[in-house]
This record gives C-alpha cells, structure tokens and sequence, in this order.
C-alpha cells in the first residue's frame, strides 16, 4: 500500500533511499536545510555535492521547511549523520507536536553519540515524545548509496521489538532488488552498524599501507569479535553479528572504495593527516567519532576491542600507525574463542 513519506537528510543515503521509496510507488517529501540543494533537487534532479552523475525521480519533491514535508506522513525515515541526529529529532518533535500527527519513525544512522554513547534509537526515543510517534525502526545492512542508486542488488535489515514495525518498514522498502529482512534484535543491529565504520577505517588504513588479504581478512574477523563482544554486553543477541547487519555490513565497508571509511583509512594508511582527509571527504566519516566513543564504552564496560583502542591511538594520540599494528601483533597469544 502507498504511504507519505517524509525523508529528513539529504546526503548520499538519505536522497538514494528517498528517489526508491518514490520508485516503490510512495509519495515522498526529503527533507534538506540546504536551500541550494532543495533547488537543484526539485528544478535538474540532482544533488551534485552528495551523488555525483545521477538523475532522481522528477516525483522527488525536496524542501527547506520541516513542517511541509512531515505534514500527513505516516513514515518519517531519518537520515542525519550521528553528530546532527539529537538536534534534528528535537525539531521534529516540535513539528509533530504542532501538527498533532503521529508517524512511525525509522532511522539509517549508524554510531553513537559522543560523551553519552547513545546509540540513534535512543537519542530519538528521548527525543520525540511517544504522544508524537509510534515505534522506531533501525534499517542497517551492507547498503552503499552508489549501489542501491543503480539497482544492484541489496539486503537489509529492519530491526525493531515490534514485529508489526519491522515488517511494515519490510514491505514499504522492499522492491525486486532491494530485499530487507526483519529483526527484534535493535541493540545488535545499530552497535554492528557503529562500529563496523571503525574496522573499515583500520581495513583501509592496511591497504594504505601495502598489506594484502590475509591482513584484511584478519581485521575483519578479529574486528567482528571485538564488535560482538561490546554489543553483547550490551545486551545484543550474539546471533545479529552473523546477520546483515553485523559481518554482512562489516565486509561492505570494509572491502569497498565506495566507503568514506575505507577511503579515510586509505588516506590515513597513505600517510595524510586525519585534519586533512576529513576536510576532503565533503562528507560524514562517522567511524573517526565512533573509534573516540567506542574505545571510552569500552574502557567504561571493561570490554576488550584491541583493534579499537589501536586506531584510538592513532586517531586521538598521534600514534604512528605501524607501531599501533606492531603492538597489536605482539601481544601476549591467546585463545580465538572466549
Ligand atoms: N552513504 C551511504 O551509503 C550510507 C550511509 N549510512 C549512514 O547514514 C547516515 C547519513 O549518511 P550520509 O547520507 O551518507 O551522509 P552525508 O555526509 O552524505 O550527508 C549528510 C546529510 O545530513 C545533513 N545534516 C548533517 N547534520 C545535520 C543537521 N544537524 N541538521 C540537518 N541536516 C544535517 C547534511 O546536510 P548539509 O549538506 O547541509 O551539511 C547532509 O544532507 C550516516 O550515519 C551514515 O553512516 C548508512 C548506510 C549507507
Ligand atoms: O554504511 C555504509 C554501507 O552500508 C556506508 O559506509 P561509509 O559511511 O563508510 O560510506
């Protein structure tokens, strides 16, 4: 069935899902504070700083104003980076407040917020007022917006502790090559959706560097068991790290050029300065916030992440970066399975 949709954030992810949803037969408002953009979304169908060579649905209507693009959704699908998402959300409330609506909320953030460590759906939760919304799904998967924007084919997951929520989200995104799956498991979904950024950081940073596949291999799968054990003392189902959202996730953005966070631990592996690469990327690199937040909840839940604390040190402290992986190799061995 066809639903008003309103998608706030238009950078890559946003405005990708956004164009689908449109294509999937939905009336879709996307939401941007961009004036510029909004113009160029509405007037030539593209959005040059975000998608480069591609042309949206001339059904995408976009817009500067909140309160025209909410008003009589059913679905708000929010796609802020980590650092913006409490704001927005707080503006949103206020919006639904006034226009006495209450739509399901979905988000595709992936990280946690700084000082607090909050993941998304809790940093929305405080701030939309149940009274303003019903449930909050978390749609995360191995989902480059370059991919999905040419069709190829893509699997997702929408996790959330009411069935009913997920399998609605299930139905409203899926189409012949975009296929989402449900999950109950929201902790595990958005703590593989978090910290798979910082492996990818570290996976880029080896290539940089001139190691191969057994290299990669390695940190992608010690990288997982570091990102399991953090989200299962969290209280995340052990199972979801095995899913799309978890080692599914973890090899996309780890092995891909597609990947801002591939690409900035490329850089960083190359031997630029993390200042730099960030200025250059033009867009959110949300791993480099991650690897801060990450490391302290670890520290906090006595956690061991060795990876994590590593890509800290070279990040946060200056740490070259062959020594933080000659440290991690020359640690006392231990057992693979704990
Ligand atoms: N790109 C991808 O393939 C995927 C991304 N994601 C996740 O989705 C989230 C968004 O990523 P993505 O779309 O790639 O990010 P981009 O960097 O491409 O775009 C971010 C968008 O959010 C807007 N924004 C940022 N802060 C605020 C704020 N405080 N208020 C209003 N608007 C704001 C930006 O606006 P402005 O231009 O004005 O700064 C821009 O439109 C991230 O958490 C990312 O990890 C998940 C799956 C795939
Ligand atoms: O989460 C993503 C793909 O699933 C996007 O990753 P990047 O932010 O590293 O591009």
């Amino acid at each position: 069935m066809a639903e008003q949709i309103a998608v706030l954030g238009a950078g890559s992810w946003g405005s990708v899902l956004a164009n689908m949803l449109v294509e999937n037969g939905h009336q879709v408002k996307l939401w941007s504070r961009n004036k510029e953009q909004v113009d160029q979304l509405n007037n030539d169908h593209v959005n040059p700083r975000y998608m480069h060579d591609f042309t949206y649905s001339t059904n995408l209507v976009a817009t500067n104003d909140m309160t025209a693009a909410v008003k009589g959704a059913t679905v708000v699908l929010i796609v802020i980076p980590t650092k913006g998402i409490r704001q927005v959300a707080r503006k949103l409330d206020k919006v639904l407040g006034e226009l006495d609506q209450r739509p399901l909320i979905v988000h595709a953030t992936k990280g946690l917020e700084q000082n607090t460590y909050k993941r998304p759906s809790e940093m929305i939760a405080e701030e939309i007022d149940p009274m303003h919304r019903q449930g909050i799904v978390v749609l995360s998967g191995p989902s480059h917006a370059e991919d999905v924007a040419i069709k190829d084919m893509t699997a997702v997951t929408a996790a959330c502790i009411s069935l009913n929520s997920a399998t609605r989200i299930q139905k409203l995104f899926s189409n012949n090559y975009f296929r989402v799956y449900t999950n109950d498991d929201v902790i595990g979904a958005e703590f593989g959706a978090a910290l798979k950024n910082i492996i990818a950081i570290g996976a880029g940073a080896l290539q940089g560097l001139g190691y191969h596949d057994n290299a990669r291999a390695a940190l992608i799968t010690r990288g997982l068991a570091e990102i399991r054990r953090l989200g299962v003392a969290f209280g995340a189902n052990p199972m979801t790290f095995i899913g799309l959202s978890g080692v599914g996730d973890l090899v996309v953005t780890a092995t891909s050029k597609n990947s801002r966070n591939w690409r900035a631990g490329y850089q960083l592996g190359q031997g630029r300065q993390l200042d730099d690469v960030i200025e250059h990327m033009g867009m959110v690199i949300e791993g480099v916030y991650t690897t801060k937040a990450a490391h302290e909840l670890s520290l906090k839940r006595q956690v061991k992440m060795p990876i994590t604390d590593a890509l800290y040190r070279v990040l946060y402290e200056g740490e070259d970066i062959k020594n933080a992986i000659s440290q991690l190799m020359n640690r006392d061995l231990t057992s693979e399975i704990e």
